[in-house]
């Protein structure tokens, strides 16, 4: 299976900082991995790399193929499909749902002369039906709430039919409904054979949707630990990348953590 994207002894410095040291990690076309670490740990550093947004200052970054500082990102962008906080804040609120999946397919947000083919529309409303949000084509995205724009932004960052898909935090800010609902949509994506490869940002193992297969622990810009799920997610593990003692429970397909009994806080 071919890799769709290939860190090798990846280090990234601003001035004086270190953010993310010697770091290796592959992703495969089937898989799907969570990243876990504690805040600061690196997380959206990584993935501005692994979008092709922030090269090394040290090391190789091999998405889909290209070596990035070797190839036009502007043309690997649109294979690769990116949801984070950062993005969402660039939508305009005047857009309606419909076109801020639309002018996905064109890499641009705000819709401008752009022509849309039949196929495209029939492709969005496809899309926003499979997340739940169909019903809000014609809306403002500035009307919709915190848990409507997450799935309208995850709907928009399927438009191209990517062939790595990252998701950062896509459940930060839900209720417990919305979270559930969002975790649930993501396992059927991650079931679906036709999906791309995923990677999944999160803070929390109880946000990490049934059918992800990898983890990767970062701690301090480093990996922790990483591999299969059922392996590399232990409280050991957890505990050490969050600093803090930790119990795991695995039940149903989902995870809970919870620090143990007496736990002394991090430092
Ligand atoms: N341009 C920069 N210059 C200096 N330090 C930076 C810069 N960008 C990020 N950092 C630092 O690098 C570290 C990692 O940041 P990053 O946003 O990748 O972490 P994260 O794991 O996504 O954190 P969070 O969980 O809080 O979102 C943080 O300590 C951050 O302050």
């Amino acid at each position: 299976m071919t890799s769709v994207l290939d860190l090798q002894a990846v280090t990234i410095r601003r001035g004086t900082t270190t953010i993310l040291e010697d770091l290796s990690w592959q992703v495969r076309e089937d898989e799907r991995w969570v990243v876990l670490g504690r805040n600061g740990a690196g997380k959206t550093t990584l993935l501005q790399v692994a979008s092709g947004r922030m090269h090394p200052t040290r090391g190789t970054a091999t998405l889909l193929g290209s070596r990035l500082g070797a190839t036009d990102v502007f043309e690997l962008r649109p294979r690769i499909g990116l949801s984070s906080a950062a993005l969402a804040d660039r939508i305009p609120s005047g857009e309606t749902v419909k076109d801020v999946v639309l002018t996905a397919a064109y890499g641009v947000t705000g819709r401008w002369r752009e022509s849309y083919e039949e196929l495209d529309e029939t492709r969005a409303n496809d899309l926003l039906a499979a997340f739940g949000v169909a019903h809000l084509a014609q809306r403002y995205f500035g009307t919709l709430s915190e848990g409507e724009r997450k799935r309208v932004q995850i709907a928009r960052s399927l438009m191209s039919d990517p062939e790595l898909l990252l998701l950062d935090e896509p459940a930060a800010g839900l209720d417990l409904g919305g979270r559930e609902e969002l975790v649930g949509a993501l396992a059927e994506l991650a079931r679906d054979p036709r999906s791309p490869a995923l990677v999944l940002v999160t803070h929390h193992v109880e946000e990490i949707p049934p059918g992800f297969t990898h983890l990767l622990l970062l701690r301090g810009g480093k990996v922790f630990a990483a591999g299969p799920i059922g392996e590399v997610l232990t409280a050991e593990n957890l505990s050490g990348a969050f600093d803090v003692p930790l119990r795991l429970e695995h039940g149903d397909g989902r995870w809970t953590a919870h620090a143990s009994a007496g736990a002394a806080s991090r430092h």
